[in-house]
Parts: C-alpha cells; sequence; structure tokens
C-alpha cells in the first residue's frame, strides 16, 4: 500500500523539529512523523510519502526548499513550490492552494499508479484533497488535529468581538474544514471529545465517518528519561533556588494556549511561588520580534507579567530547547515533585499530557477539549476552567501539598498512558485503509440478526470473546449488532480494544441512537428516521430542568449526554424509577428512565429504549421475529430481553433481570459473558432445528 500525507503548515522535516520556531511547528508534526515511522513496521505499507510546501526563510538555518528527503527507505518527504516562495503562516496558506493543487497534481501524474490512500492534515490540506479527491475519484482520510470552529468559539468567549482579519481568517478556514468534513471517506479523530462535541459544531458532521483512534506518544523517551546537565544549565540563569518543585507547561506562545493566565495565577498566589517555581517552555527563539506577531505578542505579554508580579528568581522561560531535551525536562520537573500544566483555552487533544503522563507527572489541564478523555482514561490529574486563575492556583497547591495525591496520579498516569500506542493506532488504522480500498461490499441482508449488550455481556472474558469471534464468523447467515448504554465512539472504541468484530448495527445511547455498517465496510449510516421518529415528543431541556430539582440524582459528565439521553449517577434507592416517573409526570413531561447497575439511570424519549430500536431494526432489516436473537446481562437490557422471543442472559446477570413474570420465555444461560451469548444463539437454533415453539 502507498499512502500518502499532505501537510502544509509548518516547518516539516524528517528529524531534529525547531517545535516552536512558528506558531504552525507543533503538535501536528509530531503526530505525523510519529505516525509514519509507526506505520512504516507494517510489511503492508510499501510506501509512505509526506507531501509540503517548499519555502525560504530567514529564521531558521535549515533548508526548507530541498525537493527531497529521504527520511527511511520506506518514507519520502516532498516539498512542492508554490506561487509564492516564502515562509507563510497557516492563514495565509490559502492564497497557495490553487498552486499547490498544481504542483501535486503534476506529482500525482509522474506516479506509476495513483496512491492508495491519501490522508489530510489540517483544514488546509483537507482543501487540497476534497479538490484533488474530486478531480479524479480518490477517496480520502482527514484529521483537523484542530477545528476552526471550536476556535472561533474560545477566542471570541474571552472577548467582545474578534477584530474583522481574525473572522475573516477563521471563516475561510471553517469552509475548508466543511467541505474536507463533507467529503472525506473518514475521519480520524483523536478523542471521543473531538468526535461528538468539537466535529459536532460543523454542518456536515456525520458521527458514522468519524473513528477516534487516539494518537500514542515515544512513552519510552519519557518514562525512562532522566534530567540532563543541558536541563540544568537552561534553568540555572532564571531560579533561584533550582531544587523547589516545578509546575511546568510546554505550548507554543500562540493565544490559544493561554500562557498569559498562567504566569497570571502564578503571580497572583504567594503560596505557590512559594512553593514551586514555575517552568514555560514556550517554543525556541533567538530575537522575539523577529518571530511572527502572534507568537512575538504573547512572549512579550509573558515577560510583562514577570515582571509586573516580581517573579524574578521564580520563573524559567528559556530561550532554547533541542527536541532531546523534551524528556529530560519532564524528567527535571518529576525529580522535583512537580506538575505539569495545560491551561489552553481549547486543546483539541494535547500530546503534551500523554508526554508528561509517561514521564510520571500529575496534570491541572484545561476543561475545553481532549483533556478530558486522558484524565478519565488515566486518573492522573484534575481539570480547570483555563479563565478561572483561582482554579489553577487552588489546584496547583493542591497537588504540592498532597503528596499522596501527587504519588498515586503519578502511578496512575504511569501505567494508564500504556493504553496510547502507535503501534496500536497503526493497526487499527492500516487495518481501515485496507477495508477501505477494497470493493464495496453489497448491503446486508442476514436471514437472522444477534443484538448483544456490550459491557460485561460480550466483553468480560476475553477467551469468550476469541471464542465468539471464532463461532461468529462460521455463520454466514447471522447478522450481528450491538445495543449498548454507550455513546457510538465509546462502542467502538471498546470493540475495537477488545478484538471485537465489526457489527452490522449499532444501538447506541440506551436504544437512542441507530447506526448501520456502509458497503465500504468501515464507516456507519445514521438512522435519521429513528432520531425524527424518538424526537417528537421529547423535551430535553424541560426535563433536564425538571430532573434538577431531584437532589439524589447527580448529572454524569458532559460526554453521556445526549441529543436523546439524559444521563445521572444515583444512590441506587429501588424506588427511584418510580419516583422519577412520578415527578415528570406532575411537571407534565414523559419518558422513559432506566436503571442499571444500581448507580445509573438513563432518561430517553418516550418511544426510545434498548428494546424498542431493536425492534424497529428488525422490522426495518425484515428479519423473522423468531430469528432475532437479544443478549444481555443488566437493567437496560431489560426491555429489550422482554420483548424478544429468543432472548438470553448471560450467566453473570445483575439487577434482578429475571424476576419479573414476563421473562419467563429468557434463556439463562450458564456460560458468562461472550460464551453464554453462544451458547443461547444455539439453544435457540437447536430448538428450532427440533421444531420446537421459539
Ligand atoms: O516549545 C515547545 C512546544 C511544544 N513542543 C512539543 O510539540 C508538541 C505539541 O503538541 P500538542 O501539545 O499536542 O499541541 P499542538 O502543537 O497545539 O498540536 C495540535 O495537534 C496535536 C496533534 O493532533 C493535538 O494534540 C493538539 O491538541 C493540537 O493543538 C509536543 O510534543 C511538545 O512536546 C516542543 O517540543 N517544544
Ligand atoms: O489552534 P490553531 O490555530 O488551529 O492551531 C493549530 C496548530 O497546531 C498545529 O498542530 C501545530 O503543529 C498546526 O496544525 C496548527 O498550526
Amino acid at each position: 500500500m502507498h499512502i500518502v500525507h499532505l501537510a502544509l503548515q509548518g516547518c516539516l522535516r524528517g528529524s531534529d523539529i525547531e517545535y516552536g520556531i512558528t506558531a504552525d511547528t507543533g503538535g501536528h508534526i509530531r503526530y505525523l512523523l510519529e505516525l509514519v515511522e509507526a506505520s512504516e513496521q507494517d510489511p503492508a505499507i510499501e510506501r509512505i510519502t509526506l507531501v509540503t510546501r517548499a519555502f525560504k526563510c530567514e529564521f531558521s538555518k535549515v533548508d526548507y526548499t530541498c525537493p527531497v528527503e529521504v527520511i527511511s527507505p520506506k518514507i519520502t518527504l516532498v516539498r512542492l513550490p508554490t506561487d509564492n516562495p516564502d515562509y507563510l503562516a497557516k492563514e495565509a496558506l490559502w492564497q497557495e492552494l490553487p498552486s499547490f493543487i498544481t504542483a501535486f497534481e503534476q506529482w500525482l501524474a509522474h506516479l506509476p499508479r495513483l496512491p492508495d490512500a491519501l490522508h489530510a492534515h489540517y483544514a488546509d490540506a483537507g482543501e487540497v484533497a476534497a479538490e484533488i479527491g474530486a478531480r479524479h475519484g480518490i477517496a480520502f482520510v482527514f484529521t483537523a488535529h484542530s477545528l476552526g470552529r471550536c476556535k472561533l468559539k474560545c477566542l471570541a468567549d474571552g472577548q467582545s468581538s474578534l477584530d474583522a482579519e481574525t473572522q475573516q481568517t477563521l471563516q475561510r478556514r471553517i469552509a475548508f474544514e466543511e467541505r474536507a468534513i463533507r467529503d472525506a471517506t473518514l475521519i480520524i479523530a483523536s478523542s471521543r471529545d473531538e468526535a461528538e462535541v468539537q466535529y459536532a459544531d460543523y454542518l456536515h458532521y456525520d458521527t458514522g465517518r468519524i473513528r477516534v483512534i487516539p494518537p500514542g506518544s515515544h512513552l519510552e523517551d519519557f518514562t525512562r528519561a532522566t534530567s540532563t546537565p543541558a536541563v540544568d544549565a537552561m534553568m540555572r540563569p532564571f531560579l533561584q533556588d533550582l531544587d523547589k518543585p516545578v509546575l511546568l507547561a510546554i505550548a507554543r506562545p500562540v493565544t490559544r494556549k493561554n500562557l498569559a493566565a498562567l504566569v497570571t495565577a502564578y503571580g497572583q498566589s504567594k503560596a505557590l511561588q512559594q512553593c514551586a517555581n514555575l517552568v514555560v517552555v514556550a517554543g525556541v527563539r533567538d530575537q522575539i520580534d523577529a518571530l511572527e506577531p502572534e507568537l512575538a505578542d504573547n512572549l512579550h505579554e509573558l515577560l510583562t507579567l514577570i515582571d509586573d508580579y516580581n517573579l524574578y528568581g521564580h520563573v524559567a522561560y528559556p530561550k532554547h530547547h533541542a527536541p532531546d531535551d523534551i524528556p529530560a525536562l519532564y524528567a527535571w520537573a518529576r525529580e522535583r515533585g512537580g506538575v505539569f500544566i495545560n491551561p489552553a483555552l481549547n486543546e483539541p487533544f494535547g500530546l503534551t499530557l500523554l508526554e508528561a503522563s509517561a514521564a510520571g507527572l500529575p496534570l491541572i489541564a484545561t476543561d475545553s477539549g481532549g483533556p478530558s478523555d486522558i484524565i478519565e482514561q488515566c486518573g492522573n490529574g484534575v481539570l480547570i476552567n483555563p479563565r478561572h486563575t483561582d482554579a489553577i492556583i487552588h489546584q496547583a497547591l493542591d497537588l504540592f501539598q498532597n503528596p499522596e495525591r501527587w504519588q498515586r496520579m503519578a502511578a496512575n498516569g504511569r501505567e494508564a498512558v500504556k493504553a496510547y500506542d502507535w503501534q496500536r493506532h497503526a493497526e487499527y488504522y492500516h487495518d481501515l485503509l485496507a477495508r477501505l480500498s477494497q470493493p464495496e461490499q453489497p448491503p446486508l441482508q442476514p436471514q437472522a440478526l444477534l443484538i448483544c449488550d456490550i459491557d460485561n455481556t460480550l466483553t468480560g472474558s476475553p477467551d469468550g470473546i476469541r471464542a465468539f469471534t471464532r463461532w461468529y464468523e462460521a455463520q454466514p447467515t447471522l447478522g450481528f449488532g450491538v445495543a449498548t448504554g454507550r455513546s457510538f465512539h465509546s462502542a467502538l472504541s471498546i470493540l475495537e480494544q477488545a478484538g471485537i468484530p465489526y457489527p452490522q448495527v449499532i444501538i447506541s445511547s440506551v436504544g437512542s441512537e441507530i447506526y448501520y455498517r456502509t458497503a465500504n465496510g468501515v464507516t456507519y449510516q445514521q438512522d435519521t428516521a429513528w432520531s425524527a421518529r424518538i424526537d417528537c415528543r421529547w423535551q430535553k431541556e424541560a426535563v433536564a430542568q425538571a430532573l434538577s430539582d431531584m437532589p439524589e440524582l447527580t448529572p454524569q459528565g458532559p460526554l453521556e449526554q445526549r441529543r436523546h439521553k439524559l444521563s445521572y449517577f444515583s444512590d441506587g434507592d429501588p424506588t427511584l424509577m418510580a419516583r422519577i416517573q412520578a415527578h415528570l409526570k406532575k411537571c407534565g413531561l414523559a419518558a422513559t428512565v432506566i436503571q442499571s447497575h444500581e448507580r445509573y439511570v438513563d432518561v430517553l424519549p418516550v418511544e426510545a429504549s434498548k428494546g424498542q430500536a431493536v425492534e424497529y431494526v428488525r422490522q426495518r432489516l425484515e428479519i423473522d421475529r423468531q430469528s432475532l436473537y437479544a443478549a444481555g446481562d443488566s437493567g437496560n437490557d431489560l426491555d429489550m430481553l422482554r420483548s424478544v422471543p429468543c432472548s438470553i442472559a448471560v450467566a453473570n446477570h445483575c439487577d434482578g433481570l429475571l424476576d419479573g413474570p414476563d421473562m419467563a420465555h429468557v434463556y439463562t444461560a450458564r456460560a458468562c459473558h461472550a460464551q453464554g451469548i453462544i451458547e443461547g444463539v444455539q439453544h435457540f437454533q437447536q430448538r428450532r432445528k427440533m421444531g420446537g415453539v421459539a
């Protein structure tokens, strides 16, 4: 397979990246280089080409006009010239897109055959890929890295109005993104937040074409790192007490990274100054005023704040560092009981959080964007509102003054971050690309359909999953779907992690959303008729308002709240469901209320539940009632198992699932988890063969 990656911005080269030398030389470059390094390990990948723009510049000694750079035997970097030969910031690149497209077409014309996959990084490359894709009928993959609508929102939040030029630049970028999102065959997001919140602001948002594949990080570099004399030398000119704990930030000095708020918070708190130094690694520079205006303005602001708060001797802001110094910087902070902070107004994902976690530092991070996913997964930090300096102060003091909490978070992070692995990313990514390059399959028309709950039904036993996968492969006429309380992306992630085949149908968010796998075998299409059907009597805001009167209900995190689902934690009181129903009735509202695993309460439109969604899918796929199997284990499976004649409760079922008189038809498997599903389906198949009534 030949994969072509398009990435136009910043100073891209094969090694020794000058991170932060321009506003656009940052995370997308690290992401891309580490992705291709993992990608080339796969023998199925014959060739990888990175295509970028050639430019001249005065700020670096590197030759960024060199047309071809061989990075490894499989990976080549190609620089294409455009009309303007000079370095241009991403905001000005749009002018060069027509000439870049022409140069790219000429380059493509010299290839023996078109690439198997085209992958565009960031809005501008997305525009090129959409144009080339349309002209040549090439499918493409899009990764935004950062989205204009989120940036617009977070910049606009802080000010009464944005200047006209910024508005115009962002609107132009958003138009490119809209086109890329509309035309891309597949979109790769790094986090659930990106997939479910950040992309959701776009007109052409289509969840089913997005896959969440978290990036990795060269963990070993950070886990093994120790501080070096170079880091000591970097800090010595700045800090009075080199041994104090450290509050460390590493980010390009752009407005979105909000480094000024960090220095302000530090300046406001004498207590924080007493217990820790502040280290801000904000790119590299020779002369501040020779940098791009945004970088220079932000650095001037930092220097002014340091001066205003008289922080000399307490804050370090080194001028230079090499890529190799970065792991040593985290290690230097760890050796001093440090904490890593990312106070960005919005962080689409946040590679620095992975790096800091691997290096053993607890995190304080913005509550806007990808960090919430990372911290939820790793349990190694706290989220803060980046506009509240008192929250930064409070959380930093708490971590510095509570060594047990520090230890626990540092240990959690080191362990959990192992899940962010480029090799795994590459395997998943290649599998998707390989499927996309195969001819499309005819639409699904199974003769029978098995719908399974995921958690503790399909999952729970790795041996069971292996047995299930083998067994399912030998059932050519049996369709397979899942019905889960998880969101669509959360469901796909757990299935991928567990090695379960991609289902043909995904009923997610407790039956309030339905997706069908499309003919390319990779992407999904949402059933909008189902959404419209359950929407008609649903008054989400009013229901949420009414339930806010019930103190025993605590809302679950923002990602669990969906257009047609409100989710809460509860104390598990068995009378709660009835009380919620009564309260809603009193308020003139109606909803389906579902309690599971005692703690969880989901409130849905009246027409939505797993059972009603399964019946809808059965009719839509024209499956005979006796050829539909459903398997589950807990409270939110109850109405599905109750209504499907061939239902299976796995042996590890809970929530008194089979207590009701209307559950007598349910087959109770002797085996737990996925083995129980196989046992149940075989039971019904056998019974059918013998002519019994199911
Ligand atoms: O002075 C600096 C500043 C940054 N870095 C490195 O540059 C990378 C920065 O990546 P990240 O923290 O992810 O931020 P961005 O540069 O803003 O990257 C964009 O692209 C990334 C990859 O998709 C996403 O994780 C980000 O959220 C998105 O803003 C990290 O490896 C840093 O260690 C340096 O080496 N030196
Ligand atoms: O917030 P913004 O301006 O979209 O910035 C994202 C920037 O981050 C990067 O990943 C930096 O490498 C670039 O894609 C882009 O220049």
